[in-house]
């Protein structure tokens, strides 16, 4: 298999580093796997003028499957907004069709007290954020900043989605709900927002071919409330763009910490690129400290969803398991009586448990 290897800007060099580690273990005992590096974010606008240089578009487009850190830092922010290292990361999803983006947030066991919420919320925790990932404010058109007559700025987004969109992020929330425990809760904000009104109807129609699976709507507002009050009722979590990418990172707190969520996005024929639901966190950025595990599970996920090799995920899953069950800790999860480990330190340790 081809990867594409994206690390971006301030943490992503670290953390894919690790992740690499774990595919070189793969590799050593002779899975034929083959990775090229290319600039995206901030490092692409550096080397090429643009956050998603061409050739490393084709690259990805041509591979198998991509990895990616993440982009973004804060001396882009005075840059024009069209060739900020946030609008690489789009333009690729947009560019690959990754419609589709998943969000465990799961806890392991020996974390509960790095959780922000008490144990016993917390316990067993296992939801799964399906978040569409290409339509939505984050691309609806009329967008920008303008001066009015009246001499005032406006800052003007637009929320869309069609009901094409909606229902094949349907169809993805209600498969993995058959895999699961056939529930579905789609959040929305229906009662004022049109476009989410379109997308209640839709989830309901798409509801229909799916009787096993029982589903339910929530406003983003009272989700975001019922997730630190009760997260285990919740199963699968269908939601758009805008609302999904800050729901979970709320989620990843229940897990320890948002360097313990990994993600996948797919398009339809399950093409992806594997992701951390962070960002670079240029604050932790160079310094070795950062959380590899959320990167290192999204290779485990990349084996699940994009080669159907349950075995591998298993082994990498696995191995994280194996080295928090050993209380090795990065200091975002590091808690009393644990030991902690650098970024390099938790790769090394995942690579050995495996
Ligand atoms: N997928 C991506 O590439 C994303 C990029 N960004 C970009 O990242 C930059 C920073 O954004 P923030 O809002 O600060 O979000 P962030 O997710 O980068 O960081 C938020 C907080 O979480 C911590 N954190 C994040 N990942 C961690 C890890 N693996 N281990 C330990 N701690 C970790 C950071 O140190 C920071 O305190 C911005 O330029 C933003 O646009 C933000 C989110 C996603
Ligand atoms: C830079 C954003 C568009 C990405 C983000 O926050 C995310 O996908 O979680
Ligand atoms: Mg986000």
């Amino acid at each position: 298999m081809k990867l594409a290897v994206l690390p971006g800007d301030g943490i992503g060099p670290e953390i894919v580093a690790q992740a690499v580690k774990v595919l070189d273990v793969l590799r050593r005992d002779g899975m034929k796997i083959e990775m090229e590096e290319a600039p995206i974010g901030g490092v692409g606008y550096d080397v090429a003028g643009d956050p998603l240089p061409e050739a490393t578009f084709k690259l990805a487009q041509e591979s198998d499957a991509v990895l990616l850190g993440a982009v973004g830092d804060w001396k882009y922010d005075t840059l024009p907004r069209d060739v900020r290292p946030e609008r690489g990361l789009l333009r690729i999803r947009k560019g690959l069709g990754l419609f589709a983006n998943l969000r465990p947030a799961l806890l392991y066991p020996e974390l509960a007290s790095a959780s922000t919420l008490r144990p016993e919320i917390v316990s067993g925790l296992d939801l799964m954020i399906v978040r569409e990932l290409t339509g939505d404010i984050y691309f609806g058109q009329p967008r920008g900043i303008t001066t009015l007559e009246s001499g005032e700025r406006e800052g003007l987004n637009t929320m869309r989605y069609t009901e094409s969109e909606v229902r094949r992020i349907g169809r993805v929330a209600f498969d993995i709900a058959m895999k699961r425990n056939k529930k579905v809760c789609s959040v929305d904000k229906a009662n004022v927002l049109e476009c989410t009104e379109m997308w209640r109807q839709v989830m309901i129609e798409v509801a229909k071919d799916y009787p096993e699976v029982e589903l339910s709507h929530m406003y983003v507002d009272n989700a975001a409330m019922q997730l630190v009050r009760a997260p285990k009722q919740f199963d699968v979590v269908v939601t758009g763009n805008i609302f999904g990418d800050i729901l979970s990172d709320e989620a990843s707190m229940l897990t320890g910490s948002i360097g313990m969520l990994p993600s996948a996005s797919l398009d339809a024929n399950n093409k992806g690129m594997y992701e951390p639901s962070h960002g670079s966190a240029p604050d932790i950025a160079g310094k070795d400290v950062a959380n590899p595990l959320a990167t290192i599970l999204s290779v485990a996920m990349m084996f699940k969803y994009s080669f159907n090799d349950e075995a591998t995920y298993q082994r990498i899953d696995n191995a994280v398991k194996k080295v928090i069950a050993a209380g090795k800790r990065t200091a975002d999860i590091w808690t009393e009586g644990c030991t902690k480990v650098s970024c390099s330190g938790m790769g090394d340790a995942v690579v050995a448990a495996m």
